[in-house]
């Protein structure tokens, strides 16, 4: 275990990488997918079952988190780790996202957001200031910058505003982090889809300074062409030897296609809230085992996999206890979709640092373009 936060990049392949982030807590193999684990629980999951799927880091949202059960309790008990008993590290967002895509009667200003609850309608502020304080109760290993993540289609200028306030509010969260060894704040760029903008964006970030990179402002509806043309240029924009996270992605498809593109960190709530609707990601593609079809079916979800889902039972009887909702049809669908996502991110570690990346993604397209899984 180090004392210190750092990431060495051990190989590339074209722009894709593969490191390790050290951190106190443990280290995080890049490429890393972060498993989400909003109100202090990766839902459906043991803290040693997320560790048994290969994550080396998990997220937790700010937004949850201080409505409910609200950091200074969280704080009083020990921290985050110790509340929901994961001793690995937790990486936290800033919580100006959901408090724009969740919570009631928003007002947005200089200084920050105030709104309500959506659990309780209590009023609520988060400003840069705050966020970095709830961060550093809730005892994140990797702190969000407290940004504003304008929602698209926006016009050029609203998004150059919003990304300019983003910039200031950079400027204030890392004002507001202070000297916290073994601690990361990652800035967060932001620009929509305009190329000067991202660059602009970036430039800000660089002049204040930070242990990562995230590349916010994206998986917001703007759909996979027009997020890989950003990807395109968008990493390189960023220094070549901090990490780079791309913030709520995504589809296994994406998240290759990101890490292609020189991303080396990722989350999102698909693998896990999709196993809640029966929807299953395989290396052949998706099904949902809720179809009928899957009734009689005998055989594994997929042959290949060595989860607990695919070793011990049937589709049929998965489909039998999620028609039935049965509680262990969320355990086993999330337990499978969060294996074969971190099975995807060990492929491409491995990929990269064999400079076989290519090829890889080739066996990885091909393997889903089958018909009928
Ligand atoms: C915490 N700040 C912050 N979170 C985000 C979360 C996202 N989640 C998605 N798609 C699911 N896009 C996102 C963008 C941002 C973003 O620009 N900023």
């Amino acid at each position: 275990m180090s004392e210190r936060f750092s990431f060495d990049l051990h190989a590339r392949d074209g722009k894709a990488r593969t490191g390790v982030i050290q951190t106190p807590r443990g280290a995080v193999r890049t490429p890393a997918f972060m498993p989400v684990g909003t109100a202090a629980t990766v839902k459906a999951m043991m803290p040693e079952s997320v560790r048994a799927t290969g994550a080396d880091i998990l997220l937790g949202n700010t937004y949850h988190l201080m409505l409910r059960p609200t950091a200074e309790r969280i704080d009083r008990l020990g921290g985050l780790h110790k509340f929901m008993n994961w001793e690995r590290p937790i990486l936290t967002d800033s919580g100006g996202f959901q408090v724009m895509s969740l919570a009631g009667l928003r007002k947005l200003t200089e200084k920050g957001v105030t709104f309500k609850s959506h659990i309780d309608g209590s009023k609520h502020e988060l400003t840069p200031e705050r966020s970095m304080e709830i961060q550093r109760l809730l005892g994140s290993d990797i702190v969000m910058c407290f940004d504003e993540c304008p929602a698209l289609p926006a016009d050029r200028d609203r998004i150059a505003e919003s990304m300019r306030l983003s910039m200031r509010w950079a400027e204030r969260s890392r004002a507001a982090f202070g000297d916290r060894p073994g601690h990361a704040l990652f800035g967060i760029m932001q620009g929509g889809l305009e190329q000067d903008l991202r660059e602009e964006s970036a430039e800000a970030l660089k002049a204040i300074g930070f242990e990562g990179y995230a590349v916010g402002g994206l998986a917001v509806g703007e759909g996979q062409e027009a997020m890989f043309d950003c990807l395109d240029y968008a990493p390189g924009f960023l220094p070549e030897d901090k990490p780079r996270y791309l913030m709520g992605v995504g589809k296994p498809d994406d998240i290759v296609g990101a890490v292609k593109r020189g991303i080396d960190m990722m989350d999102c709530v698909l693998p896990s809230r999709s196993g809640r609707t029966g929807q299953v990601f395989t290396r052949h593609g998706v099904l949902n085992i809720k179809n009928a079809r899957h009734i009689d079916d005998p055989r594994p979800l997929d042959e290949a996999c060595t989860c607990p889902a695919c070793r011990n039972f049937s589709r049929a009887y998965l489909h039998h206890v999620f028609r039935s909702q049965e509680i262990i049809s969320s355990m086993l669908l999330t337990w499978h979709n969060l294996h074969y996502f971190q099975e995807i991110m060990a492929g491409m570690r491995e990929a990269i640092a064999a400079g076989t990346f290519a090829a890889w993604e080739a066996d990885f397209h091909a393997g889903r373009a089958q018909g009928d899984i």
